[in-house]
């Protein structure tokens, strides 16, 4: 067990929410957050913690790195590269991070990007309490939803390190054929046991 999950409250179910960029992955997870109720469950990213360095080092506004807008995309390729030299020194840097403020008994994290963020997660916790999650969508549906390629981002191992991961618990198609109660329903399957 490592030092941080000894300190902090340790969750009963660990959700790992994966996939590319506009899969929907903060989509579901804040549907699923409302569907388990705030008591019971909360959302952590991995890209908290480097937002937050990000932002204080370079003045920028940390609330605006986090939502959803484009503003973010102006300081993606930076983060990636800045926080890839973090990692080579200690993969679990930004996970370990995270974890800080896990209290809640199901804990969602909706920004698994990388095959060392998936061990992070089943070396700290018991390996019977992660589930794995893969959301697919296809880039014709990326694209509806804002989505441009773009070299140093959608190429690099932060965006492709678990397309050929193959250990998912659920692969969750959100390309609009299943309507968001089939989908939560499946999600919210995981969470029991
Ligand atoms: N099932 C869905 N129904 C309706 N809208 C959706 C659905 N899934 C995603 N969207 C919309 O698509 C857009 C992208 O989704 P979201 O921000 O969740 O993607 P993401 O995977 O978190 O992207 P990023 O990796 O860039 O943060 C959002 O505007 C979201 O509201």
């Amino acid at each position: 067990m490592s030092e941080v999950a000894k300190e902090s409250v340790q969750p009963s179910i660990v959700l790992l929410v994966s996939g590319k960029r506009k899969c929907g992955k903060d989509y579901l997870s804040d549907a699923l957050l409302k569907r388990l109720g705030h008591n019971r469950a909360q959302i952590l990213r991995i890209s908290e913690p480097i937002k937050r360095y990000w932002a204080t080092q370079k003045g920028l506004n940390l609330d605006e790195l986090l939502s959803d807008g484009a503003y973010k995309e102006n300081y993606r390729k930076e983060m990636i590269v800045w926080s890839d030299e973090q990692r080579h020194e200690d993969y679990g840097v930004f996970c370990r991070e995270a974890c800080r403020t896990m209290n809640r008994e199901i804990c969602i994290v909706s920004d698994v990007r990388r095959r060392t963020d998936v061990r992070f997660f089943r070396e700290t916790f018991k390996p019977s309490r992660v589930r794995t999650i893969r959301i697919e969508a296809s880039d014709a549906t990326r694209l509806g939803r804002g989505w441009r390629f773009e070299a140093g981002v959608d190429d690099v191992p932060s965006e492709c390190d678990l397309d050929d991961f193959d250990e998912w618990d659920l692969r969750i198609d959100n390309n609009g054929q299943d309507d968001i109660e089939t989908i939560l329903e499946r999600l919210v399957a995981l969470t029991n046991g």
